[in-house]
């Protein structure tokens, strides 16, 4: 039971991040098959949120609209109930802390500190080209949310990579290579040391 210096064990948990567009989805569908985690979007939760009609479900449309960042209580109650709800005990959490606040609070929250963050690094114009011909109909995919999706980028979540680069946590990966390349470089990071050497 959930008393102060019990055994109970936390979650592993991976935050992936990196700038709209720069695969983080596309990567995490490729770890879920290959090491048995669960695959958590915070984007994803919150469009979910959206469409079940919720009493946040508006405030959210309308902040995904302008590219702006959720309060992180909503974020981190809906990343919560889903870690509950999967009966797993690895997470990616992708897209998230997306910047001090979301960061700061989820700490405070959980007392969870990530095992590392995966950080896809890829040039502006290939991540914009990539939302552009995305497809999935999301209606911050247009070119103007796109460019102040990137503005927060730069000026509210990269300051949280840098944070979590501070602490030695960061694994950086070239996510502007094609898909299979980006993955064989994800692969590396995720295999466990003593697989990959026979000394
Ligand atoms: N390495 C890659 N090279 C080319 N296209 C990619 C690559 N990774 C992802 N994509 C495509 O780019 C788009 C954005 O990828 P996605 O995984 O949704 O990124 P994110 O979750 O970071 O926004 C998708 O249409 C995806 O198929
Ligand atoms: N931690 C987060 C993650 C996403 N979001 C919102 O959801 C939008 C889409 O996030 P996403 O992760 O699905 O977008 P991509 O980086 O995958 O393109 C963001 O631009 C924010 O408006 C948020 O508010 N807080
Ligand atoms: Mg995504």
């Amino acid at each position: 039971m959930g008393t102060a210096g019990d055994s109970e064990k936390k979650p592993t948990v991976v935050f992936v991040l990196g700038g709209p567009g720069s695969g983080k989805g596309t990567q995490c569908a490729n770890i879920v098959e290959h090491f048995g985690y669960t695959h958590l979007s915070a984007g994803d939760l919150l469009r979910a949120e959206i469409k079940s009609g919720s009493e946040n479900g508006t405030m959210i449309q309308n902040m995904i609209k302008e590219g702006k960042i959720v309060p992180s209580e909503v974020t981190i109650k809906l990343l919560q109930k889903a870690m509950q709800d999967s009966g797993n005990d690895k997470f990616l959490i992708d897209g998230f802390p997306r910047n001090e606040e979301n960061r700061a609070a989820f700490e405070a929250v959980t007392k969870i500190e990530p095992a590392f963050v995966l950080f896809f690094d890829c040039p502006e114009e290939e991540m914009e080209r990539r939302i552009l011909s995305r497809n999935q109909g999301r209606e911050d995919d247009n070119i103007e949310t796109i460019r102040k999706r990137f503005k927060v980028f730069l000026e509210s979540s990269l300051p949280v990579v840098e944070y979590y680069d501070s602490k030695g946590k960061v694994q950086k990966v070239d996510a502007a290579k094609p898909i299979d390349e980006v993955f064989e470089v994800v692969k590396a990071i995720f295999t466990p040391k003593d697989e990959k050497v026979a000394v």
